[in-house]
């Protein structure tokens, strides 16, 4: 037995929305079972041959494009509406409305291209920055090796510490981009990478003198800057929406030895600055005067040494998605 649904109508000025409930009893048959559904509409003026349609179980809703932009008076050719026919009252605009409406969506377009705009010029500027300040830091330990080899391990932080605070220091941006969805990025494995390297910078190494002149100071920023120089030129190439693929392929495969070298490399760091701390009693928790000590510092760097493992594993686990995320899809043009 063949069935008519029932159809709801509206239309804006390109588009003519039509909803089809298809129940057993449409138009009263009340039948069960399986049925066949059929009508048929001759249209008030032209429209285009394509249609476009989404069903569920019960409804299917079908988009029909004018030919011509503009507002019909009726849907049908024919004056007399046929009875299967009806308002859809929940998509229902009048002519100005569906006006109004469209105004609204090309302010709203403009908005989001202003925003758009506005977000990509920002991201591409604090990524050059951040490309020149740690290629300098690249370039510059590099050729202080070759000039003066083993004694330019030494004086790593009096030569290159001043960019690197710059260059952290901005970094900090990173949290707030992923905290407010600025990047499509979790705000922990960025928390933990601004806030990690902060600490080696600024505690260990920025408030202990007999820190500056340690081979390791070399080694910490030398990693840190090694996977910096691929990660913002691919993240400058990103705001285009485009890639250069050895680069995305060193950028997400570089840090699989160096992630682990660098987290090693920091805890050097934080196990030779334990006997300083200790002997200075600088950053020491003071105690009431009745227990009459104080905590030495590197108490917190026993308990920092463990969440630095901890971090390792988790951004470990989040670099380790974020490349297999990045190889599976290949969506982005390629040069
Ligand atoms: C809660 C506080 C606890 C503190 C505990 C402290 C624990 C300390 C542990 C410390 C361990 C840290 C050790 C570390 O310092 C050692 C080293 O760094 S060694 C050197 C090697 N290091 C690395 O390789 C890591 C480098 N860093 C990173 O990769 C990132 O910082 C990280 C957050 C870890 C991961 O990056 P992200 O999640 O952003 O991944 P993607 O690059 O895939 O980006 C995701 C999408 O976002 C877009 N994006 C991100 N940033 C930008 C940007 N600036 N501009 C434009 N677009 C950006 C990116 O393009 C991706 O988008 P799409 O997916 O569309 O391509």
């Amino acid at each position: 037995m063949t069935l008519t649904p029932l159809v709801y109508w509206a239309q804006r000025h390109e588009e003519i929305y039509l909803l089809l409930f298809i129940t057993s009893d449409a138009l009263g048959h009340g039948a069960k079972g399986q049925h066949e559904y059929e009508f048929s509409l001759e249209f008030f003026l032209p429209v285009k041959s394509e249609v476009r349609h989404k069903s569920t179980q019960r409804q299917v809703n079908i988009t029909v494009r004018k030919e011509q932009r503009g507002w019909w008076e009726r849907l049908t050719a024919q004056e007399r509406k046929p009875v299967f026919l009806a308002p859809d009252f929940d998509r229902w605009l009048d002519e100005s409305d569906a006006e109004m409406e469209i105004q609204e969506k090309v302010r709203q377009n403009k908005i989001f291209q202003h925003h758009s705009v506005l977000k990509t010029g920002f991201l591409f500027v604090y990524n050059l920055v951040q490309f020149l300040g740690f290629s300098w830091i690249f370039v510059n330990m590099t050729v202080r090796l070759f000039i003066f080899g083993q004694d330019s391990l030494y004086d790593t932080f009096h030569t290159i510490s001043d960019v690197m605070f710059f260059c952290q220091i901005l970094a900090s941006v990173e949290v707030l981009n992923a905290a407010f969805g600025v990047v499509r990025t979790g705000v922990i494995p960025t928390l933990i990478q601004v806030v990690g390297r902060n600490f080696i910078l600024f505690i260990i190494f920025g408030s202990l003198e007999e820190m500056h002149h340690r081979p390791v100071v070399f080694f910490v920023f030398y990693l840190w800057s090694t996977i910096e120089i691929f990660r913002y030129p691919f993240y400058m190439l990103g705001c285009f929406n485009t890639e250069w693929k050895t680069l995305t392929w060193l950028r997400y495969t570089v840090w699989i030895p160096l992630y682990p070298l660098g987290v090693l490399a920091e805890a050097v760091a934080v196990i030779q600055s334990i006997p300083i701390f200790d002997q200075t009693k600088l950053l020491s928790i003071p105690l009431p005067k009745a227990i009459g000590t104080s905590i030495s510092f590197s108490y917190v760097l026993q308990i920092y040494l463990i969440l630095m493992f901890l971090g390792l594993f988790i951004n470990f686990r989040h670099l380790y998605k974020q490349r297999k995320r990045r190889f599976r899809t290949k969506k982005r043009k390629t040069h």
